[in-house]
């Protein structure tokens, strides 16, 4: 369990993270989503005592980070890779990390099979691509074998390939009973993975729902219809007052409907359909309308909206 109440931090006169309160429960993956400059990776720095709050707190297992007895072992987190020393070795960095958390040099075979890097163990890590980066960063997030784990932006510089990979590993992680928090400000790169979402917009809460509601809120597009007869559904539909668009000969859309309403009005009218699809829209649309509004809320900082 990992308890975030009322926490605060400010650069300057800007307030980076804004009272701001949440619960990452055990056995499933929490998302942790915002634009660009919401004040994820601070958050998540404060987590870690990296960080200092200007007010509120944070517990790891009902315990201050900094009053954790054996912190390796209560808590992995993926934070920047400034860490990590590009002139040596993936497998010394991690024996490294391992003999500074008091972890056994054993475990560092393990977290380089678990994270794919096994064959890559000798190679200095400046060679390495971005996503080779990512998959060491996540091995030593694993090196204590912690209940929670917390992953900043996991996703970046994987590829398809490693994003399913990574998608996967957070699930086996909250099956396995633990407490898992992965950010990112791509809702659609988490829309698979997580479970519940924590969205954050300039500092502030603006959401803690499960993942599917969110998904099932974005707004439909048109539907498409393809018809032997398309001309006279179309007409059919317009007749009823709504409005349609031709895509090419034999196909058109029709807003502010649903697929149903379509066939039943062609089947009504004994009027073959052969295709009908309503194509979803933009996840990100949805979810930066939901976050840009809280930033309008706060009147002001510009700067917090996200530039992506
Ligand atoms: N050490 C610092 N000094 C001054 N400002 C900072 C510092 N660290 C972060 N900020 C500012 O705080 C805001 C929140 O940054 P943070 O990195 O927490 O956001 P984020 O949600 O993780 O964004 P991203 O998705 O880009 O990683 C940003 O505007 C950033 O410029």
């Amino acid at each position: 369990m990992l308890e975030v109440r009322d926490l605060s931090k400010g650069y300057g006169k800007r307030r980076v993270v804004d009272e701001l309160s949440f619960t990452v429960r055990p056995g499933v993956v929490t998302g942790f989503l915002g634009p660009n400059g919401a004040g994820k990776s601070t958050t998540m720095k404060m987590v870690m005592g990296l960080v200092r709050p200007d007010g509120g707190r944070v517990t790891v297992g009902g315990v201050p980070y900094a009053s954790l007895d054996d912190p390796v072992r209560r808590i992995g987190a993926l934070l920047d890779a400034g860490w990590i020393q590009p002139t040596v070795s993936a497998r010394t960095n991690l024996r490294w990390a391992a003999a500074l958390g008091g972890v056994p040099a054993g475990r560092v075979e393990q977290v380089l099979d678990l994270v794919g890097l096994a064959h890559a163990g000798n190679r200095k890590v400046k060679g390495f691509s971005l996503g080779m980066r990512q998959r060491l960063g996540i091995a030593m997030a694993l090196l204590g074998d912690a209940p929670v784990l917390m992953f900043d932006e996991p996703m970046n510089g994987l590829d398809p390939e490693g994003i399913r990979w990574i998608r996967r590993l957070l699930k086996t992680f909250a099956a396995e009973g633990r407490t898992v928090l992965v950010s990112s400000h791509l809702l659609s790169e988490l829309a698979q993975a997580a479970d519940e979402a924590v969205v954050i917009g300039a500092g502030r809460l603006i959401a803690h729902r499960p993942v599917r509601e969110l998904v099932a809120e974005v707004p439909r597009g048109p539907v498409l219809v393809t018809a032997p007869e398309a001309d006279r559904l179309a007409r059919l539909v317009m007749d009823r007052g709504l409005l349609v668009t031709a895509v090419a000969p034999g196909t058109f859309t029709v807003g502010d409907t649903t697929p149903a309403w379509i066939g039943e009005l062609a089947c009504a009218h004994r009027i073959a359909v052969h295709e009908l699809r309503q194509e979803v829209g933009s996840l990100e649309d949805a979810y930066f309308a939901m976050t840009a509004s809280s930033t309008e809320y706060r009147g002001g900082a510009p700067e917090n909206r996200s530039a992506s």
